[in-house]
Order: structure tokens, then C-alpha cells, then sequence
């Protein structure tokens, strides 16, 4: 496969892995007999990370069996210094970056912290957050932003709706901007004064374009030039000149667009201290394999001199801080992170630990040989983790023909203002909005089909209340916030439970409630029992009668909860 080997990775559906490492690890494999290793990998990489499944006890486990102790007894190994290893320095053989090893030294982070001055941003951007409503940081912020005000590189994984975008943002702009510290000495270290200092990539346009809204909201509007969006569907030639005539400090962008602008030489990232790959596990997916492998070696990677102090453009070094972020995190990204990232934590709500600390092998040693429900109490700790523990679950069996019927029965029972409804191909997503409002009911189709303008105005009129039901597919799967949301409806199944998980996630948002109910075929039936199963959540059969919803399996949903 030459046209997939880079030189320093082989890149494989939907992971990366270093080259080194797998001539390294399948020659000592093949040489021992040892093939169980890389099945092992392959079950575990579609799989949500959690500390759990990664065979750390995880202090989230230990204050859930003794919740009085809830906050005082979490001590975790919170590294407090500065990676030593930011400079990494590429090897004239292009083989993996050599890394000086740090010392780690263990602290307590202030989780659950009760005010945003707590945790070292600077004042004017806490003046900015209290104007724009945001008192008190989630548990994930108050994890993410010291740790990554001390410069370390992270993945942030934390369930959906929990905040995550602030918890990347604030210490962003706690460097960079015009709400800065002001004794960040950022300035003297990064390039020229165009330069830009952050690069967030998105895997879709609308996500990428809320992210900019929150950055936009929390500079204010005589800063909203700060940041720029790069998104694709837009006009290219009028998102350079804006570069150019804005010099903005922070792009907000999807992979296609951003790759294209610095593949033609108009955005200067060399000197870049941030890069957040948002949603990492979809970036790193086969779609986007090219485009995120020209920014993750392009974006803050400058030319420099080599020890001889001779230029040498193969010998580089990396300013940049790495930041992943996902609710859901396979083990490819881990692996990618270790490749891409410097000395990389992975920050959760209540821990926050090395992430070159966790191995497959480390699985294996907790991970019970034989019992098939340990594997499900994994798989419950890994979901439990990506989903928002308020919502409720349910599905109910339609025929075919019969289902768009039944998602309407659905939302009258539930009373739902705000709804998003999956599906799984655009040609019947058309014909469920034209049944929807042939019945009555405000609808709207949200598709990659349609046109950038079509998609941000139908996403305006869902966000507005004009209309009541969006139906729609992955497209709107991932990042999409609409707090107002309380119903997500499956019409089409899921193709696997993190798919599920990022759908049912777009209601239930920051502690509000919210309901996801599956409508399916009798025939498939058995798949939703399996995401029961995988999720660690109880989803219950239903039925809409009489304008009520009735769930008909109270037995096995007292079950399914225990
Ligand atoms: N500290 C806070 N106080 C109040 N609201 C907050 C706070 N932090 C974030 N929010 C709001 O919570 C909502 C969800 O946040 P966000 O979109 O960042 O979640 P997320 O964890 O990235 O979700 P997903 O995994 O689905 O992308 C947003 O509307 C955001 O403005």
C-alpha cells in the first residue's frame, strides 16, 4: 500500500500509528507467536476509552462507591510541571521524535472548582465570562484548563454536553488575545506578528462555526476579529484575504479547508502554540486521514538550526501545545496522541493521569480472562462516561412504513418542543419532513446536500423554535449544541454504540433532561438489546397510546438498570 505510508507513519482506517512502532512491535509479535496483541488492539479501538477499560482503578470508581467522601478523597497523579520535553527534536532518519523524559509529581486539581478564578485565568477574561453568564466551571473544565495553563499537551474526554469547547477555549485565551494574561510571554516566543497562535479543527462546518460563536462571544464584539472560521462551502479566496487583512490569532476550521489554505501558502501556522483537534476520533477517521496529517505536521513546526547550530530543515521543533478532545475516545487515539502530542495527559472530569501510562498491556493485566460480564461492566464504566447520566432511554417497534407516524405519536406523548430525529440515507429524510408537515408538524431536513447558507439558516429557524422537528444524519451527530433540544429520536439505527452515544448526546445538555427513543423494526430488535448491553444503559420498550408514553417491559427495565 505505498500510496498510505508516510515517512514516519503507516496510517490505517481510522488510526495512526508510528511506523517505528509497528515494525518494532509486529516483528517481536510475529517473532513470539504473539498475534494476540493486535487483536487485542483491534477489539479495544472501537471501544470509548475510559480509565476503566484501560485497567486504571479510576478515582471517578472509588468516590462513586463512597460518594460522601465525594470531592476530599479525589488525589490524583496530577503532574504540576511544565513538560520538559516540549522541544522535540526529529531524528535525521525521520523516525519518531526523541523525548526527554519529566518527572511527575503528585498534586490534587481543583476539581469541581466553584468559581472560574480559581483556576488561573486572568481577570479580564473572567470579567468577560461573568457578562456572558458563566459563574461556575463543569467538572471537566475545572480539570482541563490548570492543566493545560501549565502547558501540557491533553486529551479531554468527558461526556457530551459537559462542556468541553470552554474547557480548551479559556486557556486559549488566557494566552493568547487580547484578554491574555499580560505577563504571558507568549509573544516573545511565537513568530512574526501575523502568525497565527491557535488552530482548532472541527470535522464539520457547523461545529466549527459554533466553536467560532463561543470564541466570538467571549472576546466581545470589538474583538471578534480575533478569531477566524475556515470552513469549507465557504468562499476560499474571501477567507484569504480575511486572513490577510484581519491577521487573526486564532482559525477555527474543518480539516479539507485548513489543510488547502496552508498547502497554498496563505496561513502561517509555523508559529502556532495551540492546536485542538475537536471530536479527534472522527478527525482521525479515514475521511480526514490526509488533510489532519498535513496539520498536525505543519502547524507549530518551525525550521530551526540543529545542535551544530547548522540549518537543517529536517531537524524541527515543536512549540505547539497538542490538545484531543472527544466524549468518545478510542484507543486509536490514544496512540495518536502519544505520537503526536508531547508527554500527553488524559484529563477526565474527576482524574487527570499520563496518558503514556496507559497500555494495551495494562488492559490485559486488570481486564478478567474469562468472565463475559466483567467485559459489559467495562463497556458500562467506558458509557457511562460518554453519555450524560440524566438521560432516559427507550425504543418502541414500527414497521417501516409506519415509523415517521410513530416518531409524531412520540413527540406529542413526550410534549418535545425541540427535536432531532436521525436517519440514515438523504432520500428518506426528504420523504419523513414531507410526511411531518404534511401531518402538521414544523419540519426541517439538515443534510450534507444542502448548501452552507441552506444548513445555517435551517439550524437558525431549529434554534429559534420555528421549527419543531429537525430530521437529519451524522451530519448533526457530532459538537451540535442546541441546549433547548429534549428529544432525540432514532429512525434509522445507529451503526454502533458510539454513534448512539453522540446522537442521544445532543439532548440532556449540562444537566438539563432530555430522552432518546429508537424506533425500529421488529427485526431489529436485537441490535438496540446489543447497545443496552454495550452502553450500560437501560433502554426499555415503549409505546405511545393514547397520547401517554407506556413502557411495556418494566421487568426487563428494572434489570437492565441494576
Ligand atoms: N461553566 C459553564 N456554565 C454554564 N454553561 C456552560 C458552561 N460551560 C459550558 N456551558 C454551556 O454548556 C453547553 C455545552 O457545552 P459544550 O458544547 O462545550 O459541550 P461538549 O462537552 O463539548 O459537548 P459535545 O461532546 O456534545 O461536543 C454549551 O451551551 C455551553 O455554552
Amino acid at each position: 500500500m505505498p500510496s498510505l505510508v508516510s515517512p514516519r507513519l503507516l496510517f490505517l482506517v481510522g488510526e495512526i500509528i508510528p511506523l517505528k512502532k509497528l515494525s518494532r512491535g509486529s516483528s517481536s509479535a510475529l517473532s513470539q507467536g504473539s498475534v494476540r496483541f493486535f487483536s487485542r488492539v483491534d477489539r479495544q479501538k472501537n471501544a470509548p476509552l475510559t480509565l476503566a477499560n484501560l485497567g486504571f482503578n479510576t478515582e471517578f470508581e472509588k468516590t462513586t462507591k463512597n460518594k460522601r467522601n465525594k470531592l476530599e478523597n479525589v488525589k490524583v497523579n496530577y503532574p504540576t510541571e511544565a513538560p520538559k520535553s516540549r522541544e522535540k527534536v526529529a531524528a535525521s532518519d525521520k523516525s519518531r521524535a526523541v523525548r526527554v523524559k519529566k518527572t511527575l509529581e503528585i498534586d490534587s486539581a481543583p476539581f469541581a472548582a466553584t468559581s472560574f478564578s480559581e483556576l488561573g485565568l486572568p481577570s479580564p477574561l473572567i470579567e468577560r465570562l461573568e457578562m456572558e453568564g458563566f459563574n461556575v466551571p463543569t467538572d471537566v473544565q475545572s480539570a482541563a484548563i490548570p492543566t493545560i495553563l501549565k502547558n501540557h499537551d491533553a486529551v479531554i474526554q468527558s461526556y457530551t454536553g459537559s462542556g468541553k469547547t470552554l474547557a480548551y477555549v479559556l486557556p486559549i485565551l488566557s494566552k493568547v488575545g487580547p484578554l491574555k494574561d499580560k505577563s504571558s510571554s507568549g509573544d516573545k516566543e511565537t513568530g512574526k506578528k501575523t502568525d497565527i497562535e491557535a488552530v482548532i479543527v472541527a470535522p464539520s462546518r457547523e461545529l466549527a462555526m459554533q466553536i467560532v460563536r463561543e470564541v466570538e462571544k467571549l472576546l466581545g464584539p470589538e474583538n471578534k476579529r480575533v478569531v477566524q472560521q475556515l470552513v469549507g462551502g465557504a468562499n476560499r479566496s474571501r477567507q484569504e484575504e480575511a486572513l490577510k487583512k484581519n491577521k487573526p490569532l486564532i482559525v477555527v476550521g474543518t480539516p479539507g479547508r485548513i489543510a488547502e489554505i496552508s498547502a497554498a501558502g496563505k496561513l502561517q501556522t509555523h508559529g502556532c502554540r495551540f492546536l485542538v483537534l475537536d471530536e479527534v476520533d472522527e478527525l482521525l477517521s479515514f475521511n480526514f486521514r490526509q488533510e489532519i496529517h498535513r496539520i498536525l505536521e505543519h502547524v507549530g513546526r518551525r525550521s530551526g538550526a540543529d545542535p551544530q547550530g547548522q540549518k537543517n530543515l529536517l531537524v524541527k521543533s515543536a512549540d505547539r501545545q497538542t490538545i484531543m478532545v472527544s466524549a468518545t475516545v478510542p484507543f486509536s487515539v490514544v496512540r495518536a496522541a502519544r505520537s503526536w502530542a508531547c508527554d500527553p495527559l488524559l484529563v477526565q472530569a474527576k482524574s487527570v493521569i499520563p496518558l503514556e501510562s496507559l497500555t494495551p498491556g495494562t488492559v490485559n493485566l486488570s481486564r478478567p480472562t474469562s468472565s463475559s460480564n466483567s467485559d459489559l461492566n467495562l463497556q458500562h464504566q467506558a458509557t457511562v462516561q460518554s453519555l450524560p447520566p440524566a438521560l432516559k432511554h427507550y425504543y418502541c417497534v414500527a414497521r417501516l412504513q409506519h415509523k415517521v407516524d410513530t416518531l409524531r405519536r412520540c413527540v406529542y406523548a413526550l410534549d418535545a418542543q425541540s427535536v432531532i430525529a436521525f436517519m440514515n440515507h438523504t432520500r428518506q429524510l426528504k420523504d419523513a419532513v414531507f410526511k411531518l408537515e404534511a401531518r402538521g408538524m414544523k419540519a426541517a431536513e439538515l443534510h450534507g446536500d444542502l448548501g452552507k447558507l441552506g444548513r445555517s439558516t435551517i439550524l437558525k429557524k431549529f434554534k429559534s423554535g420555528q421549527v419543531r422537528v429537525l430530521v437529519t444524519n451524522e451530519l448533526a451527530a457530532r459538537g451540535l449544541d442546541v441546549p433547548e433540544c429534549d428529544l432525540v429520536v432514532n429512525l434509522d439505527l445507529p451503526t454502533d454504540s458510539i454513534h448512539y452515544a453522540h446522537r442521544a448526546g445532543r439532548t440532556g445538555r449540562l444537566g438539563r433532561k432530555g430522552t432518546v427513543v429508537t424506533i425500529c423494526e421488529e427485526s431489529e430488535v436485537f441490535v438496540v438489546k446489543k447497545l443496552q448491553k454495550q452502553l450500560g444503559v437501560p433502554i426499555p420498550v415503549c409505546e405511545f397510546t393514547e397520547g401517554k408514553l407506556i413502557v411495556t417491559d418494566k421487568e426487563k427495565h428494572a434489570e437492565a438498570s441494576r
